[in-house]
């Protein structure tokens, strides 16, 4: 897949497009179906499918303080969105002046002038332009006066314990914070996984027995509520970012407050490994939540513990 930033890098001989635009944080479920009508589309036409996307949140830059929860990195949005098929992902960098563009500015130099789009393919609550005013409908009507189609996608349902939840980006991160894995991993199509490299942590995990890699991931990231998980420890290609091993782990969120820890720290014990993962890039995926984390009065609670969590971790992932 090609990939760049800012409009001015947009290669020349792309020739007309299919552009899909969106955050696509997550890339859950209503995303998939989203950027597959577009792929599909593009496919049909014998054009190629154009992803544009924004960097940094929209939110932080609207109301500035405000950013929320960020589910996928963009090297993990890359990755997940090649793998439905998209041919060339576009990220503008999102500034104040270009949250001042008018919606019919943002169509005709962004969407006709650079990226040549003869077909858009939206989800049918999709905003544009200052304040958000424009829509499906002004796209459109914009499209027919520029040259291309617009295409405006229902947006994906599921089913919770709440009754028909609309599958958002906001819903997950709500899921996520509760620590409720399987409603995320519902609405995603596959585990919430944290992303980050693995740093030196207070030495004491060996000693106990239970060495853990610390996962140091970028401000702003989705981490789940403190607690132990069971899921797994993803290996990635430092440069692609491409996942590589998948080894189940047991993962205790928190700040170890046994030990009156202040740190908030993500910790994955992988089960039936001894290596060295220092400075490794990695991935935390979260299957199911064990329990929440505890203040134990000596290190033989916390170790009784934490033998029943590995236990519980074989139970829930079937090994
Ligand atoms: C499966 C698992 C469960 C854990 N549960 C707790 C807990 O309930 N309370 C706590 O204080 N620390 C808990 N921890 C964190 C340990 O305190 C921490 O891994 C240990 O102190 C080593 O820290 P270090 O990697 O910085 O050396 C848990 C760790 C794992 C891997
Ligand atoms: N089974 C394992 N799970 C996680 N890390 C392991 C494992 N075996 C060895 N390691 C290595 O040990 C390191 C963790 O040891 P630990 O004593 O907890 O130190 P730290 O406090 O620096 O995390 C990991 O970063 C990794 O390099």
């Amino acid at each position: 897949m090609l990939r760049w930033r800012g409009l001015e890098s947009t290669p020349g001989d792309l020739g007309r497009t299919v552009v899909t635009v969106g955050m696509y944080d997550g890339v859950h479920r209503g995303h998939q179906t989203l950027i597959g009508a577009a792929v599909a589309r593009a496919r049909a036409m014998r054009r190629p499918c154009l992803l544009l996307t924004f960097d940094p949140h929209p939110a932080e830059v609207v109301r500035p303080g405000s950013h929320p929860a960020i589910l996928t990195s963009l090297d993990r949005k890359a990755e997940l969105v090649a793998g439905l098929g998209v041919d060339a992902m576009c990220v503008l960098p999102f500034t104040p002046e270009f949250s001042r563009l008018t919606r019919e500015t943002f169509t005709h130099s962004v969407l006709v002038e650079r990226l040549h789009a003869a077909q858009v393919v939206v989800g049918e609550n999709f905003t544009y332009g200052h304040k958000a005013s424009g829509n499906v409908g002004t796209l459109a009507e914009e499209g027919r006066r520029f040259g291309f189609a617009v295409e405006g996608v229902a947006l994906a349902q599921d089913s919770s314990d709440d009754g028909e939840v609309t599958i958002s980006s906001t819903y997950v991160r709500a899921c996520v914070a509760a620590g409720d894995m399987v409603s995320a991993a519902r609405a995603l199509g596959r585990l919430h996984r944290v992303d980050g490299v693995v740093v030196r942590g207070d030495r004491r995990g060996r000693d106990l027995g239970y060495p853990t890699a610390n996962v140091e991931s970028p401000q702003y990231t989705a981490i789940p509520a403190d607690g132990v998980y069971a899921g797994h420890l993803v290996t990635r290609d430092p440069r692609s970012g491409a996942s590589q091993e998948r080894l189940p782990a047991a993962i205790s969120v928190g700040t170890n407050p046994t030990f009156q820890g202040s740190r908030r720290t993500v910790e994955a014990f992988v089960l039936d490994f001894d290596g060295d993962l220092y400075g490794e890039h990695v991935g935390v995926e979260f299957a199911h939540r064990l329990r929440p984390m505890a203040a134990f009065d000596d290190v033989h609670g916390l170790l009784a513990a934490m033998a029943k969590d590995v236990a519980d971790t074989r139970q829930v992932l079937r090994l």
